[in-house]
């Protein structure tokens, strides 16, 4: 499994979590780098949300790690960026059917919903995962990029 280039941000309502993760993501052997695309807590969640969301879809990087209030609005921002699969996953089955069923590249958190431990854990575990390409799941997951590409 390749190292991943990761992507983070946050608003006002996720700041704090964000370093927090940011920090660990920094610190794990699955990460090569890590961008901040919020390193000041007064950015609108959507203004975020794109800027991260644009990095992932030029090839810039791999994935986003966003962070909001509920992580409803990065989720909702994000996903206006054609080619970005952004999800909301406080559980840790849902994280790994992002990547696993969905190649998700952006995942998101609420602040304001989740504890600040299962988050990081949930981070962790999110890095262990790979989709699959030959996978019964690519073939669905096709079908969205048809429907964008139509
Ligand atoms: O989805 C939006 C986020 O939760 C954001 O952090 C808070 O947005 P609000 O201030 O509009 O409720």
């Amino acid at each position: 499994m390749s190292k991943l280039r990761i992507v983070v941000g946050a608003d006002d309502a996720g700041y704090d979590y964000k370093e927090t993760l940011k920090a660990d993501l920094r610190g794990s052997d699955r990460v090569e780098s890590v961008v901040d695309v919020a390193d000041t807590p007064d950015r609108p969640y959507p203004d975020v949300a794109i800027a991260a969301a644009e990095l992932v879809a030029s090839g810039s990087a791999d994935r986003a790690l966003l962070v909001c209030g509920t992580g409803l609005g990065v989720a909702i921002a994000a996903n206006k960026v054609p080619g970005i699969r952004a999800v909301t996953a406080h559980d840790s089955f849902s994280v790994e059917r992002s990547v696993l069923s969905n190649n998700a590249q952006v995942l998101t958190f609420g602040q304001r919903v989740i504890g600040l431990e299962l988050a990081r854990r949930l981070a962790q575990e999110w890095l262990t995962y790979e989709f699959d390409d030959a996978s019964a799941s690519a073939g669905k997951v096709g079908r969205i990029t048809a429907y964008e590409a139509r």
